[in-house]
């Protein structure tokens, strides 16, 4: 059984090195990260999954923040399961899936303060994002890793075949995101962009623009492609409505923000 799966999981990424959706499923793959903690991610994820839901589209989220796991509480749910009680074997993979109250969207939860042995093999991870698409029932799997490039985050990197990176315009932040474009650049061929608390779309071209210069001059791959995909201004109405466990765009869709956050996904969806 599990010969089969590692045959598979290595299939996987034979075709996630060039690329490519796993055949046979409909299932497309979004990974969200970041370089730096507290940049929106979450918020992102969240939101970005809501939009989708209402395009008519089914989504599943995997809240693949290990021990760091917020999204149950974006969405207001007290899952009875996580992912452990299916890495750990105690349930199968459609028992640790959850509905939430909004239509058209399911969660796979993390566990907060979860402690996963630095010895275990961070390839289990990789397999549940394949057994995942294997179930070939959602059409979006996004998935919210931690921040920072621990083995985890890598391992969820390394089976994507979309990447979006949440960046804010703060330099520690964009050193971040650097270090993980310069990680991506040596097996991906490129990641989607998107700057959090950013006023307008021209400073996020700027800094856009500025990171593939930098890239250029280090020499990184020279077909690696840093794709904008918006900006987003801070708005105290999103973090006052993620405190009462809602969802901005379901709940202020007219905003100047949620635009933004629509134009996001607009764009997101020209290029996964
Ligand atoms: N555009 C924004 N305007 C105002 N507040 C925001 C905005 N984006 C996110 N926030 C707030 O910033 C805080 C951090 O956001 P979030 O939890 O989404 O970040 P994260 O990158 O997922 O963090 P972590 O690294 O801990 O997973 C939250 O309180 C959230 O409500």
């Amino acid at each position: 059984m599990l010969d089969a799966k590692l045959s598979q999981a290595k299939k996987l990424f034979n075709i996630t090195s060039q690329n490519e959706q796993l055949p046979n499923s409909k299932t497309k793959l979004l990974t969200i990260t970041s370089g730096k903690g507290g940049v929106g991610k979450s918020t992102f994820t969240a939101n970005i999954a809501h939009i989708l839901s209402k395009k008519n589209l089914k989504v599943l989220v995997l809240d693949a923040d290990i021990g760091l796991a917020n999204m149950q509480v974006l969405f207001d749910i007290r899952p009875q399961y996580t992912l452990f009680d299916y890495i750990n074997g105690q349930k199968n993979l459609k028992e640790i899936i959850v509905d939430t109250r909004y239509k058209n969207i399911s969660l796979i939860a993390g566990k907060s303060g979860y402690q996963y042995s630095s010895n275990s093999n961070s390839f289990i991870f990789s397999r549940l994002v394949l057994d995942i698409l294997a179930l070939n029932i959602y059409d979006i799997l996004i998935v919210d890793t931690g921040a920072g490039l621990n083995d985890y985050v890598k391992e969820f990197l390394r089976v994507s075949t979309n990447i979006l990176a949440i960046t804010s315009t703060d330099p520690s932040a964009l050193t971040d995101v650097y270090s993980l474009i310069k990680m991506l650049s040596i097996e991906k061929n490129g990641l989607m962009l998107c700057f959090n608390h950013t006023k307008s779309d021209n400073i996020g071209i700027a800094i856009s623009n500025s990171l593939i210069n930098l890239g250029k001059k280090n020499r990184l791959k020279d077909d690696f492609m840093i794709k904008y995909i918006g900006s987003v201004p801070s708005s105290e109405k999103i973090s006052s409505i993620a405190r009462t466990r809602k969802i901005f765009v379901n709940e202020f869709p007219f905003d100047e923000v949620a635009v933004k956050l629509n134009n996001v996904v607009d764009n997101l969806l020209k290029s996964i």
